[in-house]
């Protein structure tokens, strides 16, 4: 377990706080119209939560499955230590099964695992080795958010005039333990001195952009505008944009990245208008045991999120869904990925190491 020096995890658009015996999750779903908090008492109340996007975000949903394990550990009723580890493997795969495709999950429920499994005692000692375990992980992701953010001014490209950047979905605060990845990088240039304007992407179906970042940029104070979709190439063509930074959901060994469904389509985009496309992510989110983006698994979600919008039906009866939550963009349409280790090329993340 690493010693660094402590941050402060207790900020209002920090998204998951841990009180007492139960933890306390911003409701996502219903910003930003109201800020509100789910109380989180069970691990089947955590995995319910991760499924129905509550809380959501790759490093966010890690963070949450680890205290979803705590919680599942105090569930657990007395008997010998076997029967505790056995049980407490079935809370970790029931959080497994939440969603398929944030590398973060896994990689946090198997370092709650590793946890209990080289903790010597009784259930109690477990119970208060995984509790610590857990707290340093929702710690640690806030340091290595505001590490992405220098590493990340450092491969900003250098223009006379304050930058101007797109990004897509929410990669802010709201989708980690806090601070952000791409959007820290964002707030590590607004800090600097060297932004000038946010563009968001409404990123349909959930429209994370619209409700999360927007509402993260007002918070900060930082200026944003909001584009729909369909509007990057547009805004490219008229030289309105300096730079894309989005964030990773699961990013193979050569660089392919999954994240939000039209992650790709933006990367294409911005090759053919020479914009400077960059993935922002912790190490958690490399999965080194794949070779290229190819095995990565796309979380299909319920159609009801394309055919209607809040309780809005927009489409007839009658029709077919299809709604990848999605999608992998080849390492050649990325300039860099920038990790709390420094930025890379795609092709170099194995000289950063593993998480
Ligand atoms: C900081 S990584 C956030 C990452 O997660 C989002 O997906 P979802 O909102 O479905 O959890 C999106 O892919 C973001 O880039």
């Amino acid at each position: 377990m690493t010693v660094s020096p402590s941050v402060s995890i207790n900020n209002p658009i920090y998204p998951i706080r841990w009180q007492e015996d139960r933890v306390y999750l911003i409701d996502q779903t219903r910003l930003p119209i109201e800020r509100a908090e789910v109380e989180i008492r069970t691990s089947e109340e955590m995995a319910r939560a991760i499924e129905t996007m509550i809380v959501r975000g790759a490093p966010a949903i890690g963070v949450s499955a680890a205290y979803g394990m705590v919680l599942g550990a105090g569930e657990i009723p007395a008997g010998t230590l076997e029967e505790f580890r056995s049980k407490l493997k079935t809370v970790a795969d029931r959080l497994r099964r939440t969603r398929p495709t944030a590398v973060n999950l896994f990689w946090a429920i198997d370092r709650m695992l590793e946890t209990a499994d080289r903790t010597t005692g009784d259930a109690d000692d477990i119970r208060r080795a995984l509790w610590e375990t857990a707290l340093q992980i929702q710690e640690d992701d806030v340091r290595t958010c505001k590490a992405i953010g220098e590493h990340g001014l450092a491969v900003l490209p250098e223009t006379p005039e304050k930058l101007r950047i797109l990004t897509h979905c929410n990669t802010g605060a709201l989708a980690t333990a806090g601070y952000g990845t791409a959007l820290g990088v964002i707030r590590s240039a607004w800090s600097a001195n060297r932004l000038l304007k946010v563009y968001a992407d409404e990123t349909r179906p959930r429209l994370q952009g619209s409700k999360l970042t927007a509402w993260e940029c007002v918070q900060d104070g930082i200026p944003v505008t909001l584009l729909t979709d369909s509007m990057a190439a547009h805004c490219m063509k008229q030289k309105m944009i300096d730079a894309v930074i989005v964030g990773a959901d699961r990013i193979a060994a050569n660089g392919d990245t999954a994240n939000k469904i039209g992650t790709y389509s933006l990367a294409v985009v911005s090759k053919a208008h020479n914009v400077p496309f960059y993935v922002a992510a912790p190490l958690s989110t490399v999965d080194f045991s794949l070779a290229d983006g190819s095995g990565i698994p796309i979380e299909e979600r319920n159609p009801s999120e394309v055919y209607q919008v809040g309780s809005t039906r927009i489409c007839p009866e009658g029709v077919d869904f299809y709604n990848p939550a999605f999608d992998v963009t080849p390492a050649e349409l990325i300039a860099a990925i920038i990790t709390e280790r420094g930025a890379v090329k795609p092709g170099d993340l194995k000289s950063l190491g593993s998480s």
